[in-house]
């Protein structure tokens, strides 16, 4: 009996918990998770302010254009001098700086004739123009951020600007990668008859990194039952998550499968998906694993679709709500139509262009040649054996890869 993507998917995330949480500077909060809801410690704006580069003025003393009105002073931003306003004067402003008491509005230069000791303006302005009052934006006490957000360049400046130098938030995960099979040579070498190069350690190690994971350690695993159990027993790095590839289906010399099964902390299912049908997850010396299947795309898709959820989890993100919100899908229309595997669903690598999906050429799991291109996954549901022309299709987005809406 063939496994569910939901269910593995399931098993997989039950592994994690989410790592402890620790407080870092807003500066080197970027990609991590907020463990805990900030509150901002200024109102922002601070004070009220310029808007523009201009006049401020009490609007009741300039009640119709070509009124001239003396400047009395003049303030540019960071200027820390409490000012006041006198009746029937104006004060020479720039965009930031604190209004001074009294003033209730702002005339840009461009609405004046530039003047520096009298002033007259081609406009009459409105009560507030142009003033940007204390707190509008945000309260102090107010919560900016809240746990479970992940910190972008947009709440970084949130942050910063609220006067919140440092966040709480989970560790990021530490990840060690195992390719494995004596078939493979290391990046650079030139493969011998019968031998390939061990492009999935390179292909996992920077899926990792892309999903804002730490990688601390990469390394190849030959086929042998002793050096697999001992790298298992102690990964290098104090790995929260060890990622394998390859080793998993029901080949003589799968070392993986035969390594874990004996310890018997790790399941081996087949998974209804095509590709990545042998799938193993479970713990191994007291952290999560995960053993991907060894053809390249196998392994490729079955990251996004368990790996990235289970990092997120290990990162502190909350669980969503469906499969879709898990694995970060939106939905686009088929461009064109394609022949699909029944019973199981099948992620097909497709370009979304224009808010269609386009299958590339070349879908067997041992195919890279597509790949760069390729920039999403289509999720083709079980009881579809055929893809029409403008059915609507999740789409799991790339990693590192933009998708064209
Ligand atoms: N009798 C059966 N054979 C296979 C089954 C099955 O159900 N019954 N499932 C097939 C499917 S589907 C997949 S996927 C693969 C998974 O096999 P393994 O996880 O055991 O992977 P390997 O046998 O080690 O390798 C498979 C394939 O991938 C290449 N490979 C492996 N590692 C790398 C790497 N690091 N970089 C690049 N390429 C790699 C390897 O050379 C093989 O060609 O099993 C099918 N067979
Ligand atoms: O299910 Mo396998 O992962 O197609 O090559």
């Amino acid at each position: 009996m063939m496994r569910s993507v939901e269910e593995h998917l399931a098993a997989v995330l039950s592994l994690a918990t989410p790592l402890p949480v620790e407080t870092v500077p807003v500066s080197e909060a970027r990609g991590r998770v907020v463990a805990a809801s900030a509150v901002a410690v200024l109102d922002l704006p601070s004070f009220d302010n310029s808007a523009m580069d201009g006049y401020a003025v009490r609007a009741a003393d300039v009640p119709a254009a070509g009124v001239r009105v003396a400047v009395v002073d003049d303030i540019a931003a960071g200027d820390t001098r409490r000012l006041s306003l006198p009746p029937g004067g104006a004060m020479r402003i720039m965009t930031g700086a604190p209004l001074p008491e009294g003033a209730d509005a702002i005339v840009p230069v461009e609405a004046s004739d530039g003047g520096t000791t009298t002033v007259a303006f081609t406009e009459v302005p409105g009560v507030g123009q142009h003033v940007r009052w204390v707190g509008e934006d945000v309260r102090a006490g107010d919560e900016v951020v809240s746990a479970g957000v992940s910190v972008t360049p947009g709440v970084v400046a949130l942050l910063a600007a609220a006067g919140i130098a440092e966040v709480a938030v989970h560790r990021r995960p530490r990840v060690a990668v195992f390719s494995t099979g004596d078939e493979l040579v290391p990046l650079g070498t030139t493969p011998g008859f019968g031998q390939i190069v061990d492009s999935n350690q390179v292909m996992l190690g920077e899926l990792v990194r892309a999903a804002g994971a730490e990688l601390v350690h990469s390394g190849h695993l030959p086929d042998d039952p002793d050096l697999v159990r001992a790298a298992f027993a102690d990964p290098p790095g104090d790995a929260d998550l060890v990622l394998t590839s390859g080793g998993v289906s029901m080949g003589a010399h799968d070392v993986v499968k035969e390594v874990l099964l004996a310890a018997g902390t790790v399941d081996f299912v087949k998974v209804a998906m095509r590709p990545g049908m042998p799938q193993g997850a479970g713990h191994i010396g007291g952290r999560p694993i995960v053993t991907l299947p060894g053809n390249p795309v196998s392994s490729f898709v079955s990251f996004h679709v368990f790996v990235l959820p289970l990092l997120r989890r290990l990162a502190g993100q909350p669980a969503a709500a469906s499969l879709g919100e898990e694995v970060g899908a939106g939905v686009v229309e088929a461009a064109v139509a394609w022949r699909s595997v029944q019973g199981k669903v099948e992620f097909t690598r497709v370009r979304v262009a224009g808010g269609a999906a386009t299958p590339m050429t070349g879908q067997g799991s041992h195919m890279l040649g597509a790949l760069g291109a390729a920039n999403a996954l289509a999720v083709v549901p079980p009881a579809c054996a055929a893809v029409e022309v403008g059915q609507r299709l999740s789409v799991i987005r790339l990693l590192g890869s933009e998708v064209g809406s």
